[in-house]
């Protein structure tokens, strides 16, 4: 094994969020390297109908283009009072991709009628792991919360200033980014491909 995997994703905050719990759960020996260290491949488009569809092409394209090992994340905000939306949509939903800004205020302005009783939600992960010569593995983790009226903090991305997360008073964009990563969709998915990126670590 060449000791690296690529971790593939476009969205540079959710990447970091990946090398940090990646270097956390002690993995040595794999060296994570990103999609601009590696030549240019074409990339599917993330129309699947789910996240762990999406999360398995990104992956299997990756490892295909590079021979390398892939992980990849696809990720969402799945609203109760939206019935599950934006969802898949979620880095689109204003219409502009990755326009955080404007895919928080989108939904913001879709709930203010929505009472606070009602306002429950859950980012969810699906984190695919692909080796070459090897089946594809998916996992997928989910954070519980609600969403609130008016954005507060800067940390993380995305939706995270509008998302408090259950027993929390503070949205996630308020929690310091360890304390992100131990509680969040993200971290508990890829805590669960912990013991095969050990395997592979260890070649
Ligand atoms: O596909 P890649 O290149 O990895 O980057 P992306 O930003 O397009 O990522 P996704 O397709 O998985 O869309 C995920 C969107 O869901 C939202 N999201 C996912 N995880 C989040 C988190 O931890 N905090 C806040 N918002 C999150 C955010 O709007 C992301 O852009
Ligand atoms: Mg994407």
């Amino acid at each position: 094994m060449s000791g690296k995997i690529l971790v593939a994703s476009r969205n540079a905050k959710k990447l970091g969020e990946l090398r940090r719990v990646l270097a956390a759960a002690g993995i040595d020996g794999l060296e994570v390297i990103g999609l601009d260290e590696v030549p240019e491949f074409p990339e599917t488009p993330e129309t699947g109908a789910t996240f762990e569809a999406n999360a398995i092409v990104k992956a299997v394209d990756g490892a295909a283009a590079t021979g390398l090992p892939c992980v990849a994340d696809d990720s969402g905000l799945e609203v109760d009072a939206l019935n599950g939306m934006p969802g898949v949509l979620s880095a689109r939903w204003s219409g502009r991709h990755g326009d955080d800004d404007a895919n928080t205020a989108l939904l913001l302005g879709q709930l203010a009628d929505v009472p606070d009783e009602r306002r429950g939600a859950a980012f969810v992960s699906a984190c695919a792991l692909a080796i070459p010569g090897q089946d594809t593995v998916v996992v997928r983790g989910e954070w519980r919360g609600r969403i609130v009226r008016e954005p507060r903090g800067d940390n993380g991305f995305g939706y995270d200033p509008v998302f408090e997360p259950e027993g929390e008073q503070r949205t996630s964009a308020e929690l310091s980014p360890q304390e992100k990563d131990a509680a969040s969709h993200r971290g508990r998915a890829l805590a669960q491909l912990v013991p095969a990126l050990a395997e592979l670590a260890r070649g």
